[in-house]
This record gives structure tokens, sequence and C-alpha cells, in this order.
């Protein structure tokens, strides 16, 4: 019976259709609409799916947008769950002051990650980064608690608030350059090196709390055009989020 994983942020909705509500599901397909395009997915992109049993996900885009996608799940005969963040899943400790306040995009990949690391054998501090309209960069220590992230603006934002803010900041995007010589490579670069410094920053915080240099994880619409500019290792993995869904559902549903 198909579960349907989805997650809504502040640019484009994100979907992945599985076989079963559980870790190792097999993919059947996945694809993304831009916000705006939402009332397209029930005679588009969902129409010919087949239908799924239980739809679960994580929203940090606001109510307006949640009602307009669960208009769009009235095709089927499911009532989808939406994750809030908690104190504690999936060997994940919320540090967060209000837990429920962390963006529950944040709290499911930091799942998706945990597992992903406790996989690759030993527990390790690690770094979750996300890279879509915004970049939040996330400190897990060696036990699995959440001590604490960033929030920054991403790529597409800074851009914005320059070009709203200054006269002469109207230009082209650019590449990304160590030593900028033109408007168009010194934003691109700008915004880059923001991003990996950040990161960067965080790296050595958690290694200075934790003794151990931590594992990196990236992800988000846009976490491909950052992970070349790293000046740590990272790890691409884009199905974070998804991986995270598909481990609290294997909790809820499964057993179901
Ligand atoms: N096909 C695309 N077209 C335009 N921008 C894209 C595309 N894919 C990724 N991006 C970049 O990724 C960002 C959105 O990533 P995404 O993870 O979907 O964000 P969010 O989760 O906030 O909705 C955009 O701001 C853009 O920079
Ligand atoms: C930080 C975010 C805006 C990121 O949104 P995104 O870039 O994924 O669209 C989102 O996770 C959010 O609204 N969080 C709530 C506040 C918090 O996490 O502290
Ligand atoms: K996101």
């Amino acid at each position: 019976m198909a579960f349907l994983a989805l997650d809504v942020g502040n640019t484009r909705l994100k979907w992945a259709l599985y076989d079963e509500p559980r870790v190792g599901a097999r993919l059947i397909t996945h694809g993304a609409q831009f916000l705006e395009n939402i009332e397209t997915l029930d005679e588009g992109d969902w129409s010919r799916l087949p239908a799924p049993r239980w739809v679960l996900g994580c929203i940090v885009a606001g109510d307006a947008v949640k009602r307009r996608v669960e208009e769009q799940l009235e095709m089927w005969d499911v009532t989808p769950q939406w994750v809030v963040s908690g104190n504690a899943e999936a060997g994940v400790v919320n540090g967060y002051d209000h837990p429920a306040r962390l963006g529950s995009d944040r709290w499911v990949a930091m799942i998706g990650a945990r597992q992903r690391l406790l996989a690759h054998g030993r527990p390790r501090p690690c770094v979750v980064v996300m890279v879509g309209t915004a970049v939040t960069v996330e400190a897990i220590d060696t036990e699995g608690k959440f001590l604490g992230g960033l929030i920054l603006p991403g790529h597409g934002i800074m851009l914005r608030a320059l070009e709203s803010g200054t006269a002469g900041l109207h230009v082209p995007t650019g590449e990304v350059r160590d030593f900028p010589t033109n408007t168009s490579d010194a934003l691109t670069s700008g915004g880059t090196f923001a991003i990996a410094g950040a990161v960067q920053r965080m790296v050595e915080n958690l290694r200075q709390h934790c003794g151990e240099a931590p594992e990196v994880f990236m992800t988000g619409g846009a976490g491909w055009k950052m992970a070349p500019s790293m000046s740590t290792e990272v790890e691409l993995v884009e199905s974070l989020i998804f991986d995270g869904l598909l481990h609290i559902a294997n909790k809820r549903l499964a057993v179901a």
C-alpha cells in the first residue's frame, strides 16, 4: 500500500511516493512543484499515481499553503498527517528552547541525518545543512542531542535584499571565484561564501564542544550548488527529509 511523503518549503512542494511506509521502502516516483503551481497537482503530476493509503509530511509554508495542499489531497480518500517537532524522536533529542517551534523540516532532516550517521557505524557529532529558501545549519552531538542551529538567508533572498537596498547591484548571476573582479561574481561568491563560512563556523563550534570533527550532511534544492564551494568535506544527500519521514512513518504507520 503506497505511502506519500511531502516536504512543503517556502519555495517548492517536494513529494515522493513509496510502496510502503517503512525504512528501505521502494521509491515509486517523485517530483516537485513551485508553491504557485500547487493547484496543478491533482490533474497533473498526481493524476496517474496509485492512491496512497498514508500521507505524512512536514510543512513550514504557512496555513494558507497547507489548506491548498490538503485540497489537492482530497482526490484520494486519505487524511494527511503533519509532523510537529517533538522533544525526542528516532534517537534525536530536541534542545530547542521551545521544541515545537523548531521548523518541522529541520527536525525531520536531522532524524534522517542521524539514522544515516548511525548506519555508517560508530556515533559521531554531525552538522546538517539545508540550502533552500533559507539556509539552516544544525549541530547534533555524539549522543544525538540537537544542540542548536543557525538560520540565514538563502542565495535568492540575499541577492534580492541587495538588489532592493542598493542602486548599483542589478546584474546577472555570476560565478563563484576566490577573488571576484566584477559585480556579478562578487555577489554570487559573497552569497556562497557567507553560507560556506557559517557552516565552517558551526563545524568548528561542534568540534570544540564534542572534541571530535563532525560529519557534515547537506540537502535542499540548492545544495548541489553549494557543495562544491565548501571548505570541509560534505555528503550531499538529496533525500534527507524523505529518509526522516520514512523513519517516522515506520514507527507511526507501519505497525498499524
Ligand atoms: N528547478 C529549480 N528552479 C529554480 N530554483 C531552484 C530549482 N531547483 C532548486 N532551486 C533552488 O533551490 C531553492 C529552493 O529549494 P527548496 O529546497 O525547494 O526550498 P524550500 O524547501 O525552501 O521550498 C530555490 O531558492 C533555488 O535557489
Ligand atoms: C527556517 C525555515 C524558514 C526554513 O524554511 P525553508 O528554507 O525550508 O523554506 C523553517 O524551518 C521555519 O520556518 N522554521 C521555524 C522557525 C525555527 O525553526 O526556529
Ligand atoms: K526545506
